[in-house]
């Protein structure tokens, strides 16, 4: 049996029909943080596997039942979106997609237990963990599968379908949200077995199967709709050529949707496409046989009328409502958008752009921000209710939701002419902005007045940044907050905190050292903290990966730096030692990709004027005596487009903004940047472009892959490859850190190689960075050894 039955049945609404509003996913950490808590209890040992299992059962129930009580009632209206971790490594959990060297963890058969699951995320004493890399142009990290040839598929795991019965059972019919199997292996990376010119995609054919019988056991279990994630399919800048992404799209909803009978062999499909514009695959996903399409409507274009007819047997699940930001919706435009769609004759819902997991749970807590800010915003919770005003404005008529309507209205003009959002002094000095402002002169003569200032041995070493966040530094903080610690205090703790961590450098023999970060919550809310133009949150935490999270600052108005925001501190450092300690910044994109941005400016003038705070901010340093000033930069790859159509533009601003933030200094003052969390190989001529002396970038996870791609697009900068992967507890040996420092030796001339961990040690312990640090630094000292007899 076909489904071509059945489709017109949905059409026309039978049971199986799609709920008139819904969302893509919601956060799954808890309005307080609750599963973090957990699951770091657990890894602590604090709690036990039952225990956990137990407490993330009564979050999800909660959420479940809060969705409803937002309006999400109707069947299959709510998204089934817990994970423990991350998506990704969920569905590797799933079909049984686990790595060689993790094999002893598998159970008899094939299975994981929660240890083992978090073991693929973490590593442990002896493995190393899956990489870890970016989701799309989100401040998200999945989990990078490892698929060769050799790898098992089969279905190991029923927590899917257990999570389905578990709701169902509480008396809500959820809607199982699932990476579908495209989008999976082409996030996938080839195993370390894998030959030459594997693709993880080659393996489709195999993993389809255990696609299908998974959507089976959710039909067993009553299941009336799935979602399968397939954002892969809005991105034209993969390795994999168009044409095959297409094929495999076809491949894999024929065996999924037109090859299996829908109610009996499988749940309805919803397709979801968020966070951008399906562009050249909607055909494709249209001739489909998937009975619902979810698109991006804030990203992506609005379907053309042909494309809508074409999609004429499918429900078009319209994403209107941004899940990725957290401005407030004008409603009266996104009814009309959806009026327009609903006119051309198909069946459309409201439901939002990409899952709501990207934003924090709701604005209500968030009374610090004044009233005028707060009525602009929508996080999670307030996202669903514009969802449900849409869906109700769509049915019952607009004049039902005409009071929603007017109030979000009035909010979007109160916010278009409220006082910040647009300053004269801010717009001017952009406006007046010259190439000569983005240029710091000769890279050859900067190197040699650097190196006459500086006097580094060969090979420097120094760390990127961070040093611990203890418990004590973040007590201290807390206390702060709450007034229970003067400013005083709390200072000369930090200060108590930056004399510690100089000491320990000095001792363990770094040659370039950093003051720590100890007064930082975060690299870039600290920033947003100082400048005008942001407002930071209490709770609006945001998964980042796993149980870290950030309370992305929210970018509201024309940015300017009220008074100088590191200087104090770096001076503070470097009076207590004759080495150099480097300033520490974060750069203009950084802080916009880790921020939620406007959507009343172009990015460009934002990180301009970010851009021109930072340059202030450097020549204050500069000033103070500082030699060596650090702008991270990790977000670069991050914000890069998800189309190559689009991507020069977006090179040129986000170069242009570090250029602005770092050619003011004079040419014996040494810039360095950091990169890390990304695939850099893509953006490395925009790399060599920022003009930095010194870049270091995150390499030891990846075994300096990175510098074969340096070398062969002639970089030629000061650079320094991560050593040691400070993602990990394990203690890289003096042995491994110096193979690595060899290998980087091969790839990079000497007298430009730097020697650094990856990135900050901001998430270690002092009982890691310690020993690490001394390892590192004896690796150095036998490598300078080494190159002084050869
Ligand atoms: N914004 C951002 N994005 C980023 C990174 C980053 O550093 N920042 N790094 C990359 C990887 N992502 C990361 C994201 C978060 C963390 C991280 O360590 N997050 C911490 C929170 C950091 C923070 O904001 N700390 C605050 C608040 C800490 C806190 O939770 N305080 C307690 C109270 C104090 C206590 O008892 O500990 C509370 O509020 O309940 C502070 O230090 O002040 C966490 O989830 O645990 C690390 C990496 C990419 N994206
Ligand atoms: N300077 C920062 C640190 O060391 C850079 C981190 S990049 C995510 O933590
Ligand atoms: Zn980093």
């Amino acid at each position: 049996m076909s489904n071509q039955q059945h489709s017109p049945a949905l059409a026309q609404g039978t049971n199986l029909a799609f709920p008139a509003a819904t969302v893509l996913g919601y956060p799954r950490i808890g309005p307080n943080r609750e599963l973090k808590r957990a699951v770091e209890a657990f890894w602590a040992g604090r709690v036990s596997a039952a225990q956990l299992e137990q407490q993330a059962a009564e979050l999800r129930s909660r959420t479940r039942d809060h969705l409803v009580s937002l309006g999400l009632t109707e069947p299959a209206a709510v998204p089934s979106s817990f994970s423990f971790y991350d998506q990704v490594l969920d569905v590797v959990a799933t079909v049984g997609a686990v790595p060689p060297r993790f094999a002893h963890l598998r159970a008899a058969d094939g299975s994981l237990d929660r240890a083992a699951y978090f073991a693929l995320a973490r590593g442990d004493d002896e493995v190393a963990p899956l990489e870890m890399t970016k989701w799309f142009d989100s401040n998200y990290h999945y989990l990078v599968p490892e698929i060769g040839p050799e790898t098992e598929l089969r279905l190991v795991s029923d927590r899917i379908v257990a999570e389905y019965v578990e709701a169902r059972e509480a008396g809500v019919v959820t809607r199982p949200v699932v990476v579908g199997p495209v989008t999976f292996l082409l996030l996938s990376k080839p195993s370390n077995d894998a030959p030459a010119g594997f693709r993880p995609l080659d393996r489709l054919p195999d993993l389809l199967p255990v696609y299908a019988e998974l959507l089976g056991r959710l039909a067993d279990a009553g299941a009336p709709w799935v979602q399968l994630d397939e954002p892969a399919l809005v991105t034209d800048a993969l390795d994999v050529p168009a044409e095959r992404v297409r094929a495999a799209v076809t491949d894999a909803y024929r065996a999924l949707a037109s090859d299996l009978a829908v109610g009996a062999q499988r749940p309805a499909i919803l397709l979801a496409a968020p966070y951008g514009d399906l562009g050249d695959n909607l055909p494709v996903v249209a001739a489909s046989d998937v009975e619902a399409v979810a698109l991006d409507l804030v990203k992506g274009h609005t379907p053309a009328p042909d494309v809508v007819e074409g999609l004429a047997r499918k429900t078009l699940v319209a994403g209107v409502v941004d899940g990725h930001n957290v401005w407030r919706a004008d409603l009266d435009a996104r009814l009309a958008q959806v009026e327009a769609l609903a006119a051309l004759g198909g069946r459309v819902t409201v439901g939002t752009s990409t899952s709501l997991f990207h934003v924090p749970h709701t604005t209500a807590a968030e009374t610090q921000l004044g009233a005028g800010l707060r009525s602009w915003l929508a996080f999670a919770d307030e996202k669903v209710a514009e969802v449900v005003t849409l869906a109700r404005g769509l049915v019952e008529g607009r004049d039902a939701v005409a009071g929603e309507i007017a109030a979000a209205s009035a909010a979007l003009a109160d916010r278009a002419t409220a006082a910040g959002v647009r300053v004269e002094a801010v717009r001017a000095r952009t406006a007046g902005l010259t190439p000569s402002d983005l240029e710091r002169g000769d890279a050859a003569d900067r190197r040699t007045a650097q190196a006459a200032r500086l006097g580094l041995p060969p090979l420097p070493t120094t760390t990127i940044g961070s040093f611990p966040q203890t418990t004590d530094i973040r007590v201290a903080r807390a206390a702060h907050a709450r007034g229970e610690l003067s400013d005083a205090q709390y200072d000369a703790a930090m200060e108590a905190e930056i004399a510690r961590v100089i000491a320990l450098q000095e001792e363990i023999g770094l040659d370039v050292l950093v003051h720590g970060e100890p007064e930082r919550n975060d690299m870039v809310q600290y920033f947003a903290e100082l400048l005008d133009g942001f407002a930071v949150t209490r709770n609006g935490w945001v998964q980042s990966y796993g149980t870290r999270c950030t309370r992305p600052s929210i970018l509201w108005g024309d940015v300017s730096r009220p008074a100088p925001m590191t200087v104090r501190w770096t001076r503070f450092a470097q009076s207590l030692t004759p080495r150099p300690v480097k300033g520490m910044l974060t750069g203009p994109v950084t802080i916009m990709a880790w921020s939620f941005v406007r959507d009343d400016v172009p990015l460009a003038e934002t990180a301009n004027q970010i851009g021109f705070a930072l340059r202030d901010e450097l020549a204050d340093l500069e000033a103070a005596g500082v030699a060596i000033i650090q702008v991270d930069e990790p977000a670069l790859r991050e914000l890069l487009p998800l189309r190559r159509a689009d991507q020069p533009a977006y090179l040129d601003w986000s170069v242009s903004s570090f250029r602005l933030a770092t050619s003011g200094v004079r040419p014996g003052t040494q810039v360095h940047t950091h990169l890390c969390y990304s695939e850099f190989g893509e953006v490395i001529g925009a790399i060599d472009a920022l003009d930095a002396d010194v870049t270091s970038i995150e390499a030891a996870r990846s075994r300096m892959e990175i510098l074969d791609e340096l070398r062969a697009s002639g970089f030629g900068r000061g650079v320094g490859p991560g050593v040691y992967d400070i993602h990990s507890p394990r203690v890289p040996s003096v042995e491994e850190l110096g193979e690595l420092i060899g290998l980087a030796a091969a790839d990079v001339d000497p007298g430009l190689l730097w020697i650094n961990p990856d990135c900050g040690l901001k998430t270690r312990g002092y009982a890691e960075v310690t020993p690490a640090l001394t390892n590192l630094v004896a690796a150095t000292r036998a490598a300078r050894a080494a190159q002084v007899t050869v």
